[in-house]
C-alpha cells in the first residue's frame, strides 16, 4: 500500500479534478429532461416500428468486432447527449493522459500504462526519462525465451524430466486474467501442458490440485504484483513444502518456481532465483495486468507467437479507443450505455452473456476489472458522490443461463442491460451446433427487446387464467456482440473493449477507475482473526457478532480436533 505525503496529490488534483459537478453539468441536466419527457416511455417495438434502419444505424465496427446496439432505450438524441456529457467532463483529454502516461491514479500518485504493455516494438514512449516501451520488450524477450524452454521440453525440472503441469499461483488480478484467457483459447494451448490455477486460500484448493501431479513434471509461477498478498504466499510457501517433501531437495525449488512481480526483493526474499523472475511495474493495475508478465501462464500455454497477437488484438483496440471519435468509438458507446442505464434508469446490474464455451470465464474477469474499478463513492476531488457509480456486473455462459437466470431477466421487476457476445465462426466445428447456439443469442436478445403481448399469447390457445403468467412485456435492452472468431487477437480487442468502457465510466463518474482501497480493511481484520482463531487465548475485542461467531469457530474447531486425537489414539 502506499501511503502519499497530501503535497504530492496536489498537482494531479489540482489537474484532473473537475471544478463542476457531474450533476450540474449541462449535458446530465438535458439527459435528466430527455429521460423524464421521452427516454421513459421508449418501446423497442416503437423505436423499431419507426425506423426500419434502426438495427443498422445504431451499430458501431472495429478492429474486428460489430457492436448492435439498436436494441437499447435510446434513440440518435440520447446518444447526441450521451457524448455530450463525455466531452463535457472531459474525456477525450482523460484518454490522451492516460496514453501519455500522466499520473491519473491520483490517490497512488502513479501513471496508469497498461496500454504501453502492448505497443509495438518500434515505438517509443518516454515516462519520467524512461521508454517504458523498451522495457516492456525487454521482459517480453525473456517471458519468450523462458517460454519456449519450457514448450519444448528443454526447460527440465530437477529430476531431469520435462515440465507437464504448470501451476499459476495468484489471486484478483494475478490470476483472472491468466485463467480466462487460458480457457478462451483452449484450442490454442500446448497439447503436452496443462494448466492449474491456484487462488484460494482454502487449502482444498492447493490440495486438489497437486493431488496426482507429478512434482518433478511441475511448475510453479507465482504471480503476485505486490508479492505481500497473504493468500499468494501462503499458497506458494505451501505448495513449496509439497515440491520439496515430493523431490526430497530443497535445491529442486530453483528448477521447479518462478515469480511474477513488481516486488523483486520480496520474491527473492521467498526464495524465488533471481533468473526465474519476471518484473513489471507499478503503473500497470492488478485488474489490467494480463498483458504483463502475469501472462507468463498464458505465454506458455500458447506460445509466444499467439501471445503477440492478443497484444496486437489488444492494441489495435486501444488504438481504436483512443483515435475513433467519440460517436464511433466502440468503448465509449458501451461505456455510455452503461452511465445511462445506471443513471437515469436506476438499473443496478448489467448481465455479460458470452455465447461461447472458451469465454465462460469472462463475466468472472470482468466482475474484477468492472467493480474493483468503479465500485466507488468517493470523487478525486474526495467528495461523496451524489450519483450511482458502478454496476454489479453479473453473468456467465449465455446458453446455461436460459436454463437458469434469464427468467429474472425477462419476467422479473429488475431492469438489467444484457451484453451479448457471440462469434460468427466456432474454434471447432461440430455438426450444426454452432448455428444452433448463435440461434439462442439472436433469439434472447429479440425475446427481450420484443417480448410478446397478451393477444399473441391467447392466440396460441392458452387458458385466460395463465394469460399473464406467460406475456413478456419485452422493452429489455441489450448490446450484441458479434466476433468474427475467437483467437488470441480477437479475445485482445474484446477485453480491451472493456477495459476502455469501464475507463469511460470512472471519467464521467470523476472516480479513480485505478486504486482499490476498499479491499484494505477486510484484510487488516483478518490477519487479527487469524491470529485469534490459531490462539484460542488471544482476548476478543470485537462486535457482539463477531466475538460470538468467533467463539462457536474454536468451539466448533476444538471439538473437531478432540475428536480426531481420539480417533487417531483409538
Ligand atoms: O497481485 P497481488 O499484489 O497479489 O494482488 C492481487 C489482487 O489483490 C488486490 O490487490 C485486491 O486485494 C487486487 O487489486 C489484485 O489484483
Amino acid at each position: 500500500m502506499t501511503t502519499l505525503p497530501a503535497a504530492d496529490l496536489q498537482l494531479p488534483l489540482f489537474v484532473y479534478a473537475q471544478r463542476e459537478s457531474l450533476t450540474g453539468k449541462s449535458a446530465w441536466r438535458s439527459l435528466q429532461e430527455h429521460y423524464r419527457d421521452r427516454a421513459r416511455h421508449f418501446q423497442l417495438a416503437r423505436l423499431f416500428a419507426a425506423d426500419d434502419k434502426r438495427g443498422e444505424s445504431l451499430t458501431a465496427e472495429a478492429v474486428g468486432i460489430y457492436l448492435d446496439y439498436s436494441k437499447n432505450l435510446v434513440t440518435s438524441e440520447t446518444m447526441a447527449l450521451l457524448m455530450q456529457l463525455a466531452r463535457q467532463c472531459g474525456l477525450p483529454d482523460r484518454i490522451e493522459a492516460m496514453f501519455r502516461g500522466d499520473r491519473i491514479n491520483l490517490t497512488e500518485n502513479r501513471s496508469v500504462l497498461h496500454t504501453a504493455l502492448r505497443k509495438p516494438a518500434s515505438e517509443r514512449l518516454v515516462v519520467d526519462g524512461q521508454d517504458v516501451v523498451a522495457e516492456v520488450q525487454q521482459v517480453l524477450r525473456r517471458m519468450e525465451g523462458f517460454a519456449r524452454q519450457v514448450r519444448s521440453g528443454q526447460w527440465l525440472g530437477h529430476t531431469g524430466l520435462p515440465i507437464r503441469h504448470v501451476v499459476n499461483i495468484g489471486i484478483g488480478g494475478s490470476d483472472l486474467g491468466p485463467m480466462m484467457a487460458y480457457e478462451a483459447l483452449r484450442p490454442y494451448s500446448h497439447d503436452d501442458l496443462t494448466l492449474h490455477f491456484v487462488s484460494d486460500v482454502d487449502g482444498a484448493a492447493m490440495l486438489d490440485t497437486v493431488r496426482g501431479l507429478p512434482a518433478e513434471q511441475t511448475l510453479f509461477i507465482v504471480c503476485s504484483k505486490t508479492f505481500t498478498t497473504l493468500e499468494t504466499i501462503t499458497n506458494a510457501t505451501a505448495a513449496r513444502a509439497w515440491l520439496v517433501q515430493q523431490l526430497g531437495a530443497e535445491e529442486a525449488v530453483a528448477r521447479h518456481f518462478v515469480g511474477v512481480t513488481t516486488n523483486i526483493e520480496e520474491a527473492q526474499r521467498f526464495g524465488i532465483d533471481a533468473d526465474n523472475m519476471f518484473g513489471f511495474w507499478d503503473w500497470v493495475g492488478g485488474r489490467y495486468s494480463m498483458t504483463s508478465a502475469i501472462g507468463l501462464s498464458t505465454m506458455v500455454a500458447i506460445g509466444p507467437e499467439h501471445f503477440r497477437a492478443m497484444l496486437e488484438g489488444f492494441h489495435a483496440m486501444d488504438e481504436h479507443f483512443r483515435s475513433a471519435p467519440l460517436e464511433s468509438n466502440l468503448p465509449v458507446i458501451l461505456g455510455m450505455l452503461t452511465v445511462w442505464y445506471t443513471n437515469f434508469f436506476g438499473a443496478a446490474s448489467q448481465a455479460v452473456l458470452p455465447y461461447s464455451q472458451h469465454l465462460k470465464r469472462l463475466p468472472a474477469y470482468l466482475q474484477q476489472l468492472t467493480m474493483e474499478s468503479n465500485g466507488k463513492h468517493i470523487t478525486v476531488n474526495g467528495e461523496p458522490v451524489d450519483y450511482q457509480t458502478s454496476p454489479v456486473y453479473w453473468g456467465d455462459n449465455g446458453i446455461n443461463g436460459q436454463h437458469s437466470f434469464y427468467q429474472m431477466l425477462h419476467q422479473g421487476t429488475q431492469l438489467v442491460p444484457c451484453d451479448f457476445i457471440g462469434l460468427c465462426q466456432p474454434q471447432q466445428a461440430l455438426g450444426q451446433q454452432h448455428e444452433l447456439l448463435m440461434a439462442n443469442m439472436f433469439a434472447q436478445s429479440e425475446a427481450l427487446a420484443f417480448g410478446k403481448d397478451a393477444d399473441q399469447v391467447r392466440q396460441e390457445g392458452t387458458p385466460e387464467a395463465l394469460v399473464p403468467h406467460r406475456v413478456f412485456e419485452g422493452n429489455r435492452p441489450s448490446n450484441s456482440m458479434l466476433l468474427q472468431q475467437l483467437t488470441p487477437y480477437s479475445l485482445g480487442t474484446l477485453v480491451a473493449l472493456y477495459e476502455h468502457s469501464v475507463f469511460t465510466q470512472g471519467v464521467v463518474w470523476n472516480i479513480d477507475s485505478f486504486d482499490q482501497w476498499g479491499v484494505e480493511l477486510g484484510k487488516q481484520l483478518a490477519k487479527r482473526t487469524a491470529r485469534e482463531l490459531i490462539d484460542h487465548q488471544q482476548p476478543l475485542h470485537h462486535d457482539s457478532s463477531t466475538n460470538a461467531l468467533i467463539r462457536r469457530y474454536r468451539a466448533c474447531s476444538t471439538a473437531t480436533q478432540s475428536a480426531a486425537r481420539r480417533q487417531q489414539a483409538a
